[in-house]
């Protein structure tokens, strides 16, 4: 598990340690610039002992603190150092002040232009200007300079620039670029920096929007705050009982909880073992469940389109039942079970021809989990069953309530109609692309598209929760960037970047598996939030597994593998 943080929780998190006394704002930053010396030299282990030239530009606040400490530690290390401020010197905040004041004891300090950046070439280039306090537009000579950096004149700084915290412009919190006319990034933006290095934790900003394409590679280092992020555990602390934060497998603490606000499930399974609780489902994935009848691990209905039309379903299907449901049967029209029938084998078929069929085939409590959309139409059938599948909400114990996930053409049909809209229940899970988004919550998507004028910008995560919170129910907004939220306001992050990118992963067909894995997970009694997220990690998980070449049938194939790894 990571923890992501917001801008605002990393300053309450400084605020803390600085008030405790027990470390001050100095301290910090100087650990920060250490950590950014760090990165580099394990980035270019050669320029250890071969000193290079640097570019450092520094702006306003901290972030220009932090490069002014990097100055002085490289020119310690004998390497030539150009630094660059955007700003007023005096106007400096204290502890950047400091080490401005430092740092001139060693070296110049050039305004910040254009023009006097490239009067000579650098081996290396450090973004020290904006980080967590971007609070408007770049303009000026921070807008030239981070323009020109990003190619505006054809150079290319993308092997040899590293960003303190963040790409300056980018919102940490949303991963968008503060500005109407992108800021100077749209030449290409997703080609910037080789490295960004972070403090602490990740910030969402570093997972969702352009984050990952202009951050490069994410590096975070450790500049001593878990104490004011964590309680120190307790002997009576179980699994279960509060969120634990894991360091390399070992519990280091307990998440105060204003951090348990936004955390991204880098490592869920690690997230989902410390909420270990006796009977929770995860258990039955692995041996320990095994051994009762098949009816005990659930059974999942996903209803397929007409004759030509029944990939996705099946594809679906067959995720259902590698996830570990019990029973996946195919609810077919007529007119499609022969083309079905011949093509399926340890899946079950059942006709539904229409809604008062699939009433009738809901009268059996045993199904725990629906599925509709993949293929199915947006016609008057498609319709008259997603009306039928939300008022079958039937109560099957140990189970909470049937649950339902809408996709594909569910979700067009439930955008269509306010009164279906209006049936969502939080058994209920919505999973949509940013295109079905935008038809379901078109207010909530137009924020999101909007140029962000000033930071904190509006974020995937806020659009998707407070999709979440409109619709009753769990929203899963995909892409690389999957966000899944609660109407609680529960949140994660299941990102596709970084060392789990799978860009194979965009594939036909790709989208009706997850479903089918988010079914089958919820048949076997996940809670919507657990199946939706634990469904999202193990279909990228797949994807990594399986690797480039991958076609949509291939992510159940590779499922057995993936569970067997996880050693559930
Ligand atoms: N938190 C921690 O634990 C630690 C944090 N550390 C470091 O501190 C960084 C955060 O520092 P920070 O808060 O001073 O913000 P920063 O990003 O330097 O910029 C703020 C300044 O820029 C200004 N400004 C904003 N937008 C602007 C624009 N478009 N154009 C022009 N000006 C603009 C803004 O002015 P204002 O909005 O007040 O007018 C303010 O003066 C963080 O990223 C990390 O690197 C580390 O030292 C380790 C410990
Ligand atoms: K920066």
């Amino acid at each position: 598990m990571t923890e992501l943080l917001t801008a605002a929780q990393m300053r309450s998190l400084e605020t803390a340690a600085i008030e405790s006394g027990e470390v001050t704002g100095l301290e910090l930053m100087e650990r920060a610039g250490r950590g950014v010396v760090e990165a580099v030299f394990e980035e270019w282990p050669a320029y250890r002992n071969a000193p290079q030239s640097v570019a450092i530009l520094c702006g306003p606040g901290n972030n220009g603190g932090d490069g002014f400490v990097v100055a002085r530690l490289l020119y310690g290390k004998g390497w030539q150092v150009g630094v660059f401020l955007c700003g007023d010197p005096e106007k400096l905040p204290p502890d950047a002040k400091t080490n401005y004041e430092l740092w001139v004891a060693d070296g110049p300090v050039a305004e910040l232009s254009e023009k006097a950046l490239r009067a000579m070439p650098y081996t290396l280039y450090i973004d020290a200007l904006f980080g967590t306090g971007l609070t408007r537009p770049l303009e000026g000579a921070a807008k030239d300079v981070i323009s020109h950096m990003a190619g505006r004149n054809g150079d290319d700084f993308s092997d040899a620039l590293i960003c303190i915290d963040a790409p300056s412009g980018l919102c940490t919190d949303s991963g968008r670029i503060v500005g109407s006319d992108s800021s100077g990034f749209a030449n290409d933006i997703n080609r910037f920096a080789k490295l960004t290095v972070a403090f602490d934790s990740p910030k969402a900003g570093h997972f969702i929007g352009h984050g990952p394409g202009l951050c490069g590679k994410l590096v975070v280092k450790d500049i001593g705050l878990q104490n004011w992020r964590c309680f120190q555990p307790s002997k009576n602390a179980k699994p279960g009982s509060r969120p634990f934060v894991l360091r390399d497998g070992k519990a280091v603490g307990i998440l105060r909880p204003q951090m348990l606000e936004l955390i991204g499930p880098d490592r869920l399974v690690d997230d989902i073992r410390y909420r270990y609780q006796p009977g929770w489902p995860w258990d039955s994935l692995g041996k320990a469940g095994w051994g009762n009848h098949k009816y005990s691990h659930g059974h999942a209905l996903i209803l397929s389109g007409g004759a030509g039309k029944t990939g996705a379903a099946r594809l679906a299907a067959r995720g259902a039942l590698r996830i570990g449901a019990g029973v996946v049967t195919l609810g077919v029209p007529p007119v499609a079970q022969m083309e079905v029938a011949g093509q399926i084998t340890a899946l079950m078929l059942r006709r539904i021809e229409d809604a008062s069929a699939l009433t009738a085939v809901l009268a059996d409590k045993r199904i725990t989990a629906l599925c509709l959309g993949p293929g199915m139409g947006i016609d008057q059938r498609g319709e008259a069953l997603v009306k039928a599948a939300l008022e079958a909400r039937g109560f099957h114990p140990p189970y909470e309530g049937r649950s339902v996930v809408l996709d594909a053409d569910a979700l067009t049909l439930i955008s269509q109609d306010e009164a279906l809209f209006g049936m969502l229940h939080e058994r209920c899970i919505l999973t949509p692309h940013a295109g079905e988004f935008a038809r379901l919550f078109p207010d909530i998507a137009a924020k999101l598209t909007a140029p962000a004028v000033s930071g904190p910008a509006y974020s995937k995560v806020d659009a998707t929760r407070e999709a979440a919170k409109r619709a009753g129910c769990v929203v899963l907004f995909k892409g690389p960037d999957t966000v899944i939220a609660a109407p609680s306001g529960a949140c994660r992050i299941s990102s596709a970047h970084y060392a789990r990118a799978a860009p194979w992963l965009a594939t036909a067909g790709s989208g009706d598996v997850l479903a089918g894995f988010i079914t089958g997970l919820l048949a076997r009694g996940f809670a919507p939030m657990q199946a939706a997220e634990t469904a999202a990690w193990l279909h990228v998980d797949c994807a990594l597994a399986f690797g480039p070449g991958l076609i949509a049938e291939d992510l159940p194939e590779t499922l057995p593998a993936v569970l067997r790894a996880l050693e559930v």
